[in-house]
């Protein structure tokens, strides 16, 4: 049986294996030659089963490890050796010691011994040696490397021991068709199959894209003042009208000149050019400009000194440092950053800050956007009360409808507060439909679990088409998604935490599709991003659910995003999204992740 392994590395990593006796060493011996002449570079790690040294006793690093280093790296210009005192009971990690290599100074590296791992091999097998096969119960072998006698199965490749030739053209080929494993994210859209009918608990994925596919893009539009554009998606291309920069000028305050005046006796300097001003004769050869940031470059001017690289006296200028003096230095051109009729913005960005100044640039004073999503909110409940109001013994107050409007205002929408509506089956038809009339989404928190006392399921039932998902993940099981009439119907489950973790899985994509988002990403805009960091602790997770734990990253020394989680847990704790600044986020496939392993975040700094 062979024991997981996961290359850590861009590169092949290609395992020899064989009983001992076959020639595994000779033939890497050969081998290595052979590769190297078809321009191959290599590493190779071998697995020693004795107390091994490579040092010499006498030698200054043989004496310092002894005294107690328990690193010793000793480097000349030619070589380096890097000696760890380990002194593991076990074998060592074949992953660990492939972090130590540098993937960018090889092309693969070779593996001699680490049998039992599941990596990759080519079996040596000598029939006269008499020993069993390896292949045979080891499905990580690609090919096997025998004498004419040995019977092999057809599937296997098989490669003459004795033509090291043959095994070095397998090797290289190997080697270029080997493709990275694909990443594994924890929620994948793409691969999600699609629900059975009557399928008890949908993934996360098949959720998003369940609901993905009953939204559909808001198609009337409005022109908004550029002022009022923030957060607002473009509902056309935006066209440039003008080039950006509109002429070519000066990067900084200097002299402008030709470039074969480089290297004349000083230049003499015809005249000072101010930004938003010109000089509108030639600069000719062996003169100059005094010239300011900003200000258009003149005809005959094709480089720029800055002023404390230059030396002037009366009207000349002398350039200092001139063998580092590029042609076209600090010039910008007309048009270098958007060039006229260029696609400045394309149709379905989310204005920000960057895409406001550059409409301003353009000299756009209002721009086409899609109308913003209306949201209409509310909360159920016999427990739950106003903030404001005096807490009733066994009630909470409502945070729900603060977080829901919070995050959808984030996302640009527009909102309509219903409040909190009373159990009473007249009161929520009534409200639910006059939302409807009005929202493009509704949203609703609590009373979609099962056994639940209120009306809402009820009420929903009967004036809209909903369903009932239990979504496998951890916090947010209970989901409810549906139409009524025009309006899209989310009903997320009661606990805070919750609340917030299904709005950013599910209505998130939701709204900005409807708002007309486009990402220019491709194929799957509306794949999460995540974020790989390093986990600092243990983490419990369940196979078969997706769990959103609440987690703090931040750059830790080795310059890699850690993450910790942010301690209790619980769906009422909304703390936890206070403390946390981000969602550690572990696929349905995996019961934990240890300390130190990669997990994929979410941090909430877009939407929170
Ligand atoms: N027998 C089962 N019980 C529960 C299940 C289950 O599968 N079987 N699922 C649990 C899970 S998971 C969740 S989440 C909750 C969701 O239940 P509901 O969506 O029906 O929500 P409620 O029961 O109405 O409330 C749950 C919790 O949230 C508090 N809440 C409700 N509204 C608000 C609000 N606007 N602001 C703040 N807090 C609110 C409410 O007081 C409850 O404590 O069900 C589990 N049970
Ligand atoms: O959705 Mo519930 O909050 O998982 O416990």
């Amino acid at each position: 049986m062979s024991c997981v392994f996961n290359n850590p590395l861009p590169i092949p990593v290609l395992g020899f294996c064989a009983y001992s006796g076959t020639g595994k060493t000779t033939l890497l011996k050969q081998l290595i030659p052979e590769l190297n002449r078809r321009g191959l570079r290599l590493a190779v790690i071998k697995h020693a089963h004795h107390n091994f040294d490579v040092d010499i006793p006498g030698k200054d690093s043989y004496e310092m490890r002894k005294a107690g280093a328990k690193q010793m790296l000793v480097a000349s210009h030619v070589r380096w050796a890097l000696m760890t005192e380990d002194a593991l009971d076990s074998d060592p990690s074949l992953p660990h010691l492939l972090k130590q290599i540098e993937a960018d100074k090889v092309d693969i590296v070779l593996v001699e011994g680490f049998k039992k791992l599941a990596l990759p091999k080519i079996e040596l097998h000598r029939a006269s040696h008499g020993k069993p096969f390896i292949h045979t119960h080891d499905d990580n072998i690609v090919a096997i490397a025998c004498c004419d006698e040995t019977q092999t199965p057809a599937d296997l490749i098989r490669l003459d021991l004795n033509n090291v030739g043959q095994i070095a053209d397998f090797v290289v080929q190997y080697q270029q068709s080997w493709q990275a494993p694909k990443v594994a994210l924890p929620i994948d859209l793409a691969s999600a199959e699609v629900p059975q009918r009557g399928q008890q608990g949908l993934s996360v994925a098949q959720g998003i894209n369940h609901i993905l596919n009953q939204v559909s893009a808001i198609t009337t539009t409005e022109m908004v003042d550029l002022d009022l554009l923030d957060n607002r998606v473009l509902a056309r291309d935006c066209i440039s009208p003008v080039n950006v920069p509109q002429h070519t000028n000066s990067a900084m305050d200097g002299y402008g000149f030709a470039y074969s005046d480089v290297g004349a006796a000083p230049l003499h300097v015809v005249a000072e050019v101010l930004a938003g001003h010109g000089y509108d004769k030639v600069v000719q050869p062996g003169e100059a400009v005094r010239i300011m940031t900003g200000a258009p470059v003149p005809q005959g001017v094709d480089t720029i000194q800055p002023r404390e690289l230059c030396d002037t006296q009366d009207n000349q200028v002398t350039l200092l440092d001139t063998a580092n003096i590029k042609q076209g230095q600090h010039v910008r051109l007309a048009g270098e950053d958007i060039a006229v009729n260029d696609v400045a913005l394309s149709k379905g960005t989310r204005l920000g800050a960057a895409e406001l100044g550059l409409l301003a640039s353009l000299g756009c004073y209002q721009a086409e956007v899609v109308h913003a999503p209306t949201v209409a909110v509310f909360s159920t409940g016999d427990e739950v009360s106003q903030p404001g109001e005096t807490l009733k013994p066994n009630c909470i107050y409502d945070s729900n409808r603060y977080t829901i409007k919070a995050m959808a205002r984030k996302l640009g929408c527009n909102i309509i507060d219903l409040g909190i509506i009373e159990d009473n089956e007249t009161a929520l038809t009534a409200a639910l439909l006059q939302a409807s009339a009005k929202a493009d989404i509704v949203i609703s928190s609590g009373g979609v679990s099962v056994g639940n006392a209120d009306y809402i399921k009820t009420v929903l039932a009967k004036i809209g088409q909903i369903n009932f998902w239990r979504i496998n993940m951890r916090p947010g099981r209970p989901l409810a998604v549906g139409q009524i009439n025009n309006s899209l119907f989310f009903g997320l489950p009661g606990n805070p935490v919750a609340v917030m973790v299904s709005f950013l899985q599910f209505v998130q994509p939701a709204v900005r599709k409807m708002a007309g988002e486009q990402s220019s990403t491709g194929t799957q805009p509306w794949q999460p991003h995540y974020i790989p960091a390093i986990a600092d602790e243990f983490l419990r997770s369940k196979t078969g659910r997706s769990e959103f734990l609440r987690g703090i990253y931040h750059i830790a020394a080795d310059g890699q995003v850690h993450v910790r989680s942010t301690g209790a847990q619980g769906s009422g704790m909304l703390s936890s999204m206070v403390t946390g600044n981000c969602l550690i986020v572990i696929g349905e496939k995996d019961d934990h992740i240890a300390q130190g392993q990669s997990v994929f975040i979410q941090p909430f700094a877009a939407v929170l």
